[in-house]
């Protein structure tokens, strides 16, 4: 595609060169750049890619898309010179891979819990409903039956437009997304076409990169403000900025409850360790989901998929065979008559809610031991918090390691402690290898007792140092139970 195709629909402060060039590629890391590639640099929180300009263009960029221009230029590449390439970069990549997104319906999924969840039962329920689908999630990207191992929660703008132009090309009608806060924030999601926007709700996280609640806030809603006339959003009336997220959206705004009038509601008529009976607007439905926070995510897939045109009946239907998505509310059985449950709670929220939904099946019949830890060099603030959602909720807690990344265990070992008081202390011990920690929650564990191993969820490594090893709850107890 030539490159004055590609700059369409951005408007440039500065053009030095041709824009007849014909550009074969689009690259926000220079160590990707091939011959004849366009190198959009981006100020990033680490680094100024406008340093690796020289590198790009002796890797054989074609083009340069900057904010500020190399105080050399070089004969024969052309410089598109932009107030901010973040800003420009969705455009960019999504008029090179022939705008997939308004080539198949996307539908974006944002809040601090639940995308995950949503867009994955999204996905399977649209397939069962006959259509071909693709799914951008933090577990894995799926082009149809086609797995694409995923880095991110949401891509890069260029990843994430390569693999919406792959879906349009296997013929997907469909595709579901999570929106993370930093990706909006960074405007990954930048000329991308919405048929409609979901809403799960909004708690602390991600502090660290967002620094006030606010931002965080303002970050989730810039998606729902960016959304067409042409679509929807479905928000959660339950949660406190459910309506402050659609207050400025031009697209059609629905509402989900659990508790008041809203578009679509429902209730729990009845729980059980297999699943839940529901109410959905007026229907009564069977699903092999537990925990009250389930209840608003299949509302919000219910929702969505009525909003999308399908019949209610059928809907509900398919959403009776839906199945949990991997690491969250994942049950192990032991042969002793125990339950361990991998989940991947890793906010206080999140925690919160797990140890509730255990909570509502067991009916105070057995004990709930915890083992849990929190990421290295991401938010701290969440680290003591999550350690007393855990003390409040369980008999007996297990502080361990969950992905130290850069930081030394016991430092965050410390800093969930720190939140506890003496009386708090007496529930907890803290071993910090999470094997041994699992090892010895599985110990204390007996016949109708539940085991919560919060934190990791679907995730088969723990981050060391830069370096993941294999690690994946799930098999350490399946080997536990195996002995
Ligand atoms: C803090 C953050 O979000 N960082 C993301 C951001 O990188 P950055 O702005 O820090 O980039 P940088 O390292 O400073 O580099 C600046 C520019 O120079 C370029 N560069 C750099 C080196 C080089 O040799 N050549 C070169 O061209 C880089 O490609 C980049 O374009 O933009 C990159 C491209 O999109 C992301 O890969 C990167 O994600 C990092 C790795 C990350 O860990 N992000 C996490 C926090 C994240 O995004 N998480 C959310 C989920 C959160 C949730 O649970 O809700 C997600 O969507 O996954
Ligand atoms: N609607 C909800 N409200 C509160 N907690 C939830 C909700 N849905 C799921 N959870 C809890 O949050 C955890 C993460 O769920 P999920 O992976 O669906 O969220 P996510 O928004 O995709 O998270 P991430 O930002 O890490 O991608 C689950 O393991 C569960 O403990
Ligand atoms: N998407 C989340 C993942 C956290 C998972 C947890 N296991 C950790 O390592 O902190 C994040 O980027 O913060
Ligand atoms: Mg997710």
């Amino acid at each position: 595609m030539e490159l004055k195709e590609i700059i369409k629909n951005i408007r440039p402060v500065n053009i030095t060169g041709s824009t007849d060039v014909e550009i074969t590629g689009v690259d926000i890391d220079s160590r990707r750049v091939g011959a004849g590639h366009l190198f959009v640099a981006m100020k990033g929180t680490q680094t100024d890619g406008h340093a690796y300009i020289g590198k790009a263009i002796d890797q054989g960029a074609a083009a340069i898309l900057c904010e500020d221009m190399p105080e050399e230029t070089k004969d024969g590449v052309t410089y598109v010179q932009v107030k901010s390439t973040e800003d420009a970069v969705g455009e960019a990549a999504t008029t090179f891979y022939g705008d997939p997104s308004r080539k198949l319906r996307l539908v974006g999924v944002t809040g601090t819990n639940g995308k995950t969840t949503i867009a994955t039962l999204l996905y399977n329920m649209f397939r069962k409903l006959g259509y071909k689908c693709g799914l951008l999630s933090t577990v894995c990207n799926y082009i149809e039956d086609e797995q694409i191992p995923a880095d991110h929660t949401t891509p890069d703008p260029i990843e994430l437009n390569r693999l919406l132009a792959r879906m349009v090309e296997a013929g997907c009608q469909y595709a579901f997304m999570e929106c993370s806060s930093h990706a909006i924030a960074q405007k990954r999601i930048g000329g991308l076409k919405f048929a409609g926007g979901i809403f799960t709700n909004l708690t602390r996280d991600h502090l660290d990169y967002h620094k006030t609640f606010e931002n965080y806030r303002d970050a989730k809603k810039a998606f729902f403000d960016g959304l067409p006339k042409s679509a929807f959003a479905i928000t959660n009336a339950d949660d406190k900025n459910g309506m402050v997220m659609v207050q400025n959206t031009k697209a059609t705004v629905k509402t989900y409850s659990t508790q008041r009038m809203a578009d679509f509601r429902a209730k729990i008529l009845e729980c059980h360790f297999g699943g839940m009976y529901l109410e959905i607007d007026g229907r009564e439905v069977g699903v092999q989901f537990i925990g009250k926070f389930n209840v608003s995510n299949l509302l919000a897939v219910y929702g969505t998929a009525v909003m999308l045109g399908e019949k209610p009946e059928d809907v509900l239907v398919v959403m009776s065979t839906l199945k949990s998505v991997s690491g969250r509310l994942d049950p192990v059985h032991s042969p002793e008559g125990y339950v361990a449950i991998v989940d991947y709670a890793h906010t206080p929220d999140a925690l919160e809610n797990v140890l509730k939904a255990i909570h509502e099946v067991l009916n105070g019949k057995g004990h709930v031991i915890t083992v849990c830890g929190a990421g290295g060099n991401r938010d701290k603030g969440k680290r003591p918090l999550m350690a007393q959602e855990a003390v409040r909720q369980s008999d007996k807690v297990i502080i361990t390691s969950d992905n130290p990344r850069f930081e030394d265990p016991q430092d965050i070992i410390n800093d969930m402690l720190a939140g506890l008081n003496a009386q708090q202390m007496k529930k907890v011990i803290s071993i910090a290898d999470r094997r041994e920690a699992i090892r010895t929650a599985c110990m204390m564990a007996t016949k109708g007792d539940v085991i919560l191993v919060a934190g990791k969820g679907h995730e088969n490594y723990q981050e060391i140092k830069g370096v993941k090893h294999h690690f994946d709850d799930k098999e350490v107890l399946q080997e536990i139970f195996k002995n």
